[in-house]
């Protein structure tokens, strides 16, 4: 308004010199400036409101403005004293680089002590590849250990499992008594009488041992097969005596009744799996179909395979399969008997009946083996070995003998 009361001297002046359009362009050009002043301090009073805003958040920040206020410009508060807002923009500014030398301190302190757990864990990671080196060193220690034991438990281990009597079958056994590594049995002596035999073995399974115990005595030998040895299974027995149970189990498998093949291989590749990070196994099945004379087994020569020729056998019919390489035991669980190979080394798995040994092993050991089996067919044998081949069945003949 004072600016209105100013100006209308001069438009009265002007109108007196009889300049009638140069006063109206000078009133016009006094609106201009009079709408220019206002919606400058309608500027100002929404500045002035943000800096009650900003203020209004100071109480919180009051440590801040204790350091901020002796850093304000005076030099620049007394060229903008007409602008009093200005002075509140310049400590809101203030705020502002203080905020922003914080954020950028705490950075710095964020990064050092990034890289100081950064020195940290290298130093956690340079005392795991020690502990890793001592594990791995501890782990053949405990190898070598292992296989020592087993060495001095016997590399080979006959085990002998009498199975339970079917039912409706005599209750009359030749079976007397059966201790932990004895087996009685009654043989027709001289003149009708009757006589005693006992045989040792590293272990005689009675009618009621489970399938389990007796995996968990062969259980050691075969687990040497990642640890580079030869491992050769096989068992020998008359019909029904108990082969395939023992080895394979009965025709409805579970968890509970599974034989020595199931659960060796099982065994095997949870083992591979622990060992994992440090050794690489590799795993391959190879079967040999020993049924109607379709293929030889491996091994074997032409008329052997063809003496197992016999349609009566029971052997099961196997998917022709040679050096398939799995990795978890659930593929190869139909492919029985079968050869295991992990890296050079061997397991196999074998059944025989009595009559078919006669040619690859020897006629002395069908006799010593006969000469007890002839007494009971509810008994098979298990041959275990390590190291062994197959058919160097002299380290098998002496423990026997
Ligand atoms: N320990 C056992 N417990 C229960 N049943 C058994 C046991 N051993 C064998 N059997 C049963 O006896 C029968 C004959 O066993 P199995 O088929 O294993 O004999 P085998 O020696 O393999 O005979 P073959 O040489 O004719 O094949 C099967 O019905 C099997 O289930």
């Amino acid at each position: 308004m004072r600016t209105r009361e100013s100006t209308t001297p001069c438009l009265a002046d002007a109108r007196d010199d009889g300049s009638l359009e140069w006063a109206t362009r000078m009133d016009r050009g006094c609106e201009t400036r009079e709408h220019r002043s206002v919606s400058e301090r309608r500027d100002g009073a929404g500045r002035d409101q943000g800096i009650e805003v900003c203020l209004m958040s100071g109480p919180d920040k009051s440590e801040e403005v204790k350091f901020v206020v002796p850093l304000l410009d005076l030099d620049l508060n007394k060229r903008v004293h007409a602008c009093p807002w200005k002075q509140e923009q310049k400590i809101f500014l203030q705020f502002l680089r203080h905020d922003l030398q914080t954020a950028r301190a705490c950075m710095e302190f964020m990064q050092m002590e990034y890289l100081e757990e950064l020195q940290i864990l290298g130093k956690h990671m340079h005392s795991f590849a020690n502990v890793a080196s001592g594990y791995r060193t501890v782990l053949d220690e405990n190898r070598k250990l292992y296989n020592q034991v087993q060495e001095l438990k016997g590399s080979i281990r006959v085990y002998c499992r009498v199975r339970p009597n079917f039912s409706g079958q005599s209750s009359i056994s030749t079976v007397r008594c059966i201790e932990d590594e004895n087996i009685t049995l009654i043989t027709s002596g001289r003149y009708g009488k009757e006589g005693h035999r006992t045989f040792t073995f590293s272990k005689v399974f009675g009618p009621s041992a489970s399938q389990e115990e007796v995996f968990s005595d062969t259980q050691p030998l075969i687990r040497s097969v990642l640890d580079g040895y030869n491992v050769c299974i096989f068992a020998y027995g008359q019909t029904g005596s108990g082969k395939t149970y023992t080895m394979s189990g009965p025709n409805i498998l579970d968890a509970q009744n599974m034989g020595v093949n199931y659960r060796a291989l099982s065994d095997l590749f949870n083992l591979a799996e622990k060992r994992k990070g440090t050794f690489t196994y590799e795993i391959s099945v190879s079967i040999d179909r020993t049924h109607s004379s379709e293929r030889m087994s491996r091994g074997f020569k032409a008329p052997i395979a063809r003496s197992l020729s016999r349609e009566s056998y029971s052997l099961p019919l196997l998917p022709a399969v040679n050096d398939c390489f799995f990795s978890s035991a659930a593929q190869p669980a139909a492919a029985i008997p079968c050869f295991f190979y992990s890296s050079r080394c061997s397991f196999s798995c074998y059944y025989f009946q009595p009559l078919l040994l006669l040619q690859p092993i020897g006629f002395l050991l069908y006799q010593i083996l006969s000469s007890l089996l002839s007494a009971t067919v509810a008994s098979c044998l298990l041959l275990i070995s390590r190291c062994c081949p197959l058919l160097s069945v002299a380290p098998l003949l002496a423990h026997i003998c």
